[in-house]
């Protein structure tokens, strides 16, 4: 009897409830479609927004994050705002909408007490906005700890080899574990957190129920309101408690999101670099004279350390020329800044004349072929990683021709697919990766050819042809080219026609192998060091 007055009541007051977001709040299916498209939508944006956002920041921008941090972004921060929209969004606003109507309802059965339980309601709210602020920090925190925990698990794996050898698996899970440990602390004080909530919750929730029946009551024998009414009145408060309580849960998983994505959205509103968006000069054609003009510069991180002081060269068109000096004197710091990777601190970079700031630097990097100290590939197969960032229309004649210049045409066809083999890092060797990287410059048939260590992990017969292959190159009178070569093996860059020698960011001789040497400087130290090494 009782059960079915209640069913009867229950339904009565569902069908008062008859309004425009009846349709909202009793369709689940429909609203959960709707927010799970909006959600893919959305996140599909945001990664796409932000990964573009990152890409064309300055090199420097990439000094000061980490690889760890700047992936976990991408990929579990994006993928709590995915929650928020999905989940979250939905449920707070179907609760919004359902604990208002509840609100309106009560007050229109008994005023006194609909703001009795409203006032209630009000401090629900007010512990709920403190306990999802506390959720925020602690995400952002947690969000942080992570990221560091992921690096560190990234440059362990990267680093398998090293640690293998050096027996520091226990040392590495320990330093894991650190990260760990301060995740871990964070989550037993949110867990503390979410206790003290659900508390208060249930202390006014039902103190909502025995001010229900201590004014009901009393409204009943005043006669101001009839026995039926206050059971209506005990069923929405209950709902606008509930519907509270929902919000305040929602909202604080909300916050929890709000502080994980706060760094995403501050990446996402990056603006590009400045030499993304600026138009520069195309000149009609590009001869090669590059000249560093009093240049000096310091990186950014580390702006007491000056790495290049004064640097002052001239390198003709057509010219080969050789950087050589002990390590960390600045030679890959002078190819960054013709790179434009960095811009100087004080000084010019002139290309034909021109300052670097004013070319456009898409078509200069056009012009320019580099070999990097390290060549890593990508995970494509050797004939893309041999094309890779070539705007021609490229065959693959073409490319085999790259190859075979940089003596890798014959490993390649050893190789099960020849050009069409997926190139794994542990695939191919190191000189082997270095000859694909040499390949992929030749073939953009560059006007500079900038080669940092491009030869340091051949062996003896590869790094003789490819000095013949750069040799040749510069012979060959319709592909002029400037070439500059960074070494630290003499042998490779005797035939330069000119020699730079850095010590301490400054450049201390210049000259022919044989005038450095009739010199008896650094340079005929050096090559005295390194003959009496082969010797
Ligand atoms: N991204 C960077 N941020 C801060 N300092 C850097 C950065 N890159 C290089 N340096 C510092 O600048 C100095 C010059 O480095 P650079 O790589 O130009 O020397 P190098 O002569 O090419 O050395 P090596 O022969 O070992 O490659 C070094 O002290 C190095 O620690």
């Amino acid at each position: 009897m009782l059960v079915s007055w209640f069913f009867y009541v229950l339904l009565q007051e569902y069908s008062e409830l008859l309004t425009p977001c009846y349709v909202y709040l009793n369709f689940s299916g429909l609203r959960g479609c709707c927010f799970g498209i909006a959600n893919m939508i959305l996140v599909k944006r945001m990664r796409e927004t932000l990964y573009s956002a990152l890409l064309f920041q300055d090199i420097s921008f990439f000094d000061n994050e980490t690889v760890g941090d700047l992936t976990s972004r991408l990929g579990a921060d994006c993928q709590q705002v995915s929650r928020v929209i999905g989940n979250d969004l939905n449920l707070i606003l179907r609760n919004v909408l359902q604990g208002t109507g509840a609100l309106i309802y009560l007050l229109v059965l008994s005023w006194p007490l609909g703001l009795c339980t409203m006032m209630i309601c009000s401090t629900l709210l007010i512990i709920m906005l403190l306990y999802g602020r506390y959720q925020k920090k602690a995400a952002k925190l947690i969000q942080e700890f992570t990221a560091s925990a992921n690096e560190v698990a990234q440059e362990t794996f990267s680093l398998m080899r090293t640690v293998r050898v050096y027996g520091t698996e226990k040392q590495e899970v320990g330093r894991y574990k650190q990260w760990l440990g301060k995740i871990a602390d964070i989550s037993l004080r949110q867990s503390a957190a979410y206790g003290l909530w659900n508390l208060s919750f249930n202390t006014l929730y039902h103190s909502t129920q025995v001010i229900a029946v201590l004014i009901g009551g009393m409204s009943i024998l005043a006669g101001h309101i009839t026995a039926e009414q206050l059971t209506k009145f005990i069923l929405y408060s209950e709902w606008l408690i509930y519907s509270t309580w929902w919000v305040g849960d929602n909202l604080s998983s909300l916050m929890q999101s709000v502080g994980a994505s706060e760094k995403v959205f501050q990446l996402m509103d990056l603006l590009p670099s400045d030499q993304f968006i600026s138009k520069g000069l195309k000149l009609q054609r590009l001869l090669g004279h590059i000249e560093f003009v009093n240049v000096s510069f310091y990186y950014a991180s580390r702006a007491m350390v000056p790495v290049l002081q004064h640097v002052n060269i001239s390198v003709h068109p057509n010219e080969v020329l050789a950087i050589v000096g002990l390590s960390g004197s600045g030679k890959s710091t002078l190819v960054n800044l013709l790179l434009r990777l960095y811009e100087p601190t004080d000084g010019q970079v002139l290309i034909d004349g021109f300052p670097l700031q004013e070319l456009d630097v898409k078509w200069l990097r056009e012009r320019i072929g580099f070999v990097g100290q390290e060549p890593r590939l990508f995970r494509m197969d050797i004939s893309s990683n041999i094309r890779y960032g070539c705007t021609r229309d490229i065959k693959q004649k073409d490319v085999e021709w790259a190859a075979k210049q940089a003596y890798a045409h014959d490993f390649i066809l050893s190789l099960p697919n020849g050009y069409k083999t997926l190139v794994d890092n542990d695939l191919l060797s190191g000189g082997q990766k270095q000859r694909i990287a040499i390949a992929r410059a030749l073939l953009r048939d560059p006007t500079i050819l900038v080669l940092d260590e491009a030869t340091s992990a051949l062996d003896a017969e590869s790094e003789h042809n490819v000095k013949n292959v750069l040799r040749a190159l510069r012979s060959d009178l319709k592909t002029k080219r400037t070439v500059i070569v960074i070494a630290h093996r003499l042998s490779t860059i005797q035939a330069a026609d000119r020699i730079v020698v850095m010590d301490g960011g400054r450049i201390v001789e210049m000259g022919s192998h044989m005038e450095l040497l009739l010199k008896d400087g650094i340079y005929a130290r050096l090559s005295r060091r390194q003959a009496d090494a082969v010797a």
